[in-house]
């Protein structure tokens, strides 16, 4: 069994589907990409992986010991995350809330975890500096430790380099993939097909055209050719 299985999934809004019938697997170790127009339901498909909506029908399995509880997380950045006034450490170790119920402290060991994992980043200078000071790539990296505080067998990107520079979405990449060779499983929502392509194992592609299956296939397919060949994806 598959660490991630749709079944016939059908998501939308107020009973209206804005996907039909979609089916993908998602196995430990997979680097999946989930591409598609703006509106093809990237983010829907996102918030029902989560939990956070359910399906109008079909469902989601979970298997090879994984659990939804073991994804962590890294979300779009808003405006207003960006300048949120708290110190890189305590945002990293806001991860571990899922964990903690109502104790209002981080213990010892999960301070101490936050570190490692900012360590992992390549970020553990930043840990005493104010969040809302760092730049668009730092940002990104310290709350891919808090992610990875929350949860470490999969990690569920939403365009992470979004806004990003490209020397700081190329450290971005390196790291996503410095990880999932470490064996975290990821899940990478994006419109930058051409980086995307090069790491990706699994490809999904919603919109028009659906498709799910290895990077080689759907480099070979008529959807994957339409859709990366313009964007400056491999030939
Ligand atoms: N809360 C909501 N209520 C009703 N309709 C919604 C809601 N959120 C999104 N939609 C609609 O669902 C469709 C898919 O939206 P979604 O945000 O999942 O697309 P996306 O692929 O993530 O788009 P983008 O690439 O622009 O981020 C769109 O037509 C959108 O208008």
């Amino acid at each position: 069994m598959a660490q991630i299985t749709g079944e016939n999934l059908t998501l939308g809004y107020d009973g209206k589907a804005v996907l039909r019938d979609l089916n993908f697997t998602v196995e430990a170790g997979d680097y999946l990409c989930i591409v598609g127009e703006n509106g093809s339901g990237k983010t829907t498909l996102m918030k029902t992986l989560l939990g956070l909506q359910p399906p109008l029908a079909g469902r989601i399995r979970f298997g090879e010991g994984l659990t939804r509880k073991d994804i962590g997380y890294l979300p779009q950045q808003t405006e207003v995350q960006r300048d949120f006034p708290a110190l890189v450490r305590e945002i990293v170790c806001s991860g571990f809330q899922g964990r903690c119920g109502l104790r209002p402290f981080y213990t010892k060991e999960e301070k101490a975890e936050a570190l490692r994992m900012l360590e992992k980043v390549g970020a553990a200078d930043l840990a005493g500096r104010c969040y809302r000071e760092l730049s668009g790539g730092q940002q990104q990296r310290v709350l891919l430790a808090r992610a990875l505080c929350a949860a470490r067998k999969a990690l569920l990107l939403d365009e992470p380099v979004t806004g990003l520079d490209p020397e700081a979405a190329a450290t971005l990449y390196d790291l996503v993939d410095r990880l999932h060779a470490e064996g975290v499983t990821i899940l990478m929502i994006t419109h930058d097909v051409g980086p995307a392509l090069r790491s990706a194992t699994r490809i999904l592609q919603i919109g028009g055209t659906v498709f799910c299956g290895s990077r080689q296939d759907y480099l070979q397919s008529e959807a994957g050719r339409r859709f990366a060949r313009p964007e400056g994806g491999p030939a």
